[in-house]
C-alpha cells in the first residue's frame, strides 16, 4: 500500500514567525522556501510515498515548487491549518482512481522538516502498516507526521498540543527513534539541532551562501 501526503504551508509573509532572527530579515522568506523544498524532496524519495501535495495559498510557493516538479494547490475557501490539511486530502481522495478508490493512506507532513531523511520517513509509515498514527516532534507536543488509517479520513488535530489530540482520536503513537523525522523547525534553537542531524542541499547551500550567516562553509 502507497501513502500520499499533504504538506501545509501558509502566506510567506506569515510563515515561521518564530524562526524570525534565523537568517536577515531579507533571507526568511528564501530559508521557509528551502526548508520547504528540503522537506517534499525527501518525503517524495521515501519508500512507501506515492504523492506529496502541497497545499498553499501564496504564489512564490507555488511558482518554485512547479519549477522544481512539486504539486501544489490553493486553500480552499475555509481558512487555517488543519482546513487546508482537509482540502488537500479532499483532492487526493477525489482524483484516486478505481484501484485506489476508499483504500488509500493519507498523511499530513509538516513542511518545516529541512534535515528529513527519507529513511525515518518510511520507517515511520511501514510501522503504521496501513492504521491511523502520528509522530512526534522532539518535544513531543506537536506532531510532524499523522497518517490516517487506510480508506479513513485524516481528521487532522494540528495546532499547540496535537500530540495529545492525536493520540486522544485514537491514532498511534509512532515511537521509533527517526531523529530527522522529529526535528521541525519552529525556533533557531530548532533550526541549530536539524543542522546538527545534516541539512537537506537547500537549506545547506543558502545558509552557506550568507556571509556571516550561521553555517561555515
Ligand atoms: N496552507 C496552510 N498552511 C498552514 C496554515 N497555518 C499553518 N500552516 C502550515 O502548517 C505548518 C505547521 O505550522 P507551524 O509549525 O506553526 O508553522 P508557522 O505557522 O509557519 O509558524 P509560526 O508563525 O512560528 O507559528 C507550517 O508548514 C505552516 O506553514 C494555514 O492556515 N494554511
Ligand atoms: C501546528 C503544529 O506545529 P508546531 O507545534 O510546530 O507549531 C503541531 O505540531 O500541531
Amino acid at each position: 500500500m502507497e501513502t500520499d501526503l499533504v504538506v501545509p504551508v501558509k502566506a510567506l509573509p506569515d510563515a515561521k514567525s518564530r524562526l524570525r532572527g534565523a537568517v536577515a530579515p531579507d533571507e526568511h522568506a528564501n530559508l521557509v522556501l528551502a526548508v520547504l523544498l528540503d522537506t517534499v524532496t525527501a518525503a517524495g524519495e521515501a519508500d512507501g510515498v506515492r504523492r506529496v501535495l502541497v497545499v498553499s495559498s501564496d504564489p512564490t510557493v507555488a511558482s518554485v515548487l512547479a519549477a522544481e516538479g512539486f504539486e501544489c494547490v490553493p486553500e480552499g475557501p475555509a481558512r487555517g491549518l488543519n482546513e487546508a490539511l482537509r482540502h488537500g486530502a479532499a483532492l487526493l481522495r477525489q482524483s484516486d482512481g478505481p484501484d485506489r478508490k476508499d483504500k488509500g493512506q493519507i498523511g499530513a507532513l509538516q513542511a518545516d522538516l529541512p534535515a528529513l531523511r527519507p529513511d525515518d520517513l518510511a520507517a515511520a509509515i511501514k510501522t503504521a502498516d496501513g492504521r491511523r498514527a502520528f509522530c512526534a516532534d522532539r518535544q513531543t507536543t506537536g506532531t510532524t507526521l499523522l497518517l490516517s488509517a487506510a480508506g479513513h479520513p485524516l481528521n487532522p488535530m494540528f495546532g499547540v498540543g496535537s500530540a495529545l489530540a492525536h493520540a486522544a482520536s485514537g491514532a498511534l503513537p509512532l515511537t521509533g527513534q527517526w531523529p530527522s523525522l522529529r526535528c521541525d523547525v519552529d525556533t533557531a534553537q530548532d533550526l541549530a539541532v536539524a543542522r546538527e542531524l545534516g541539512l537537506g542541499l537547500r537549506s545547506t547551500a543558502l545558509l552557506c551562501a550568507m556571509a556571516g550567516g550561521p553555517i561555515e562553509c
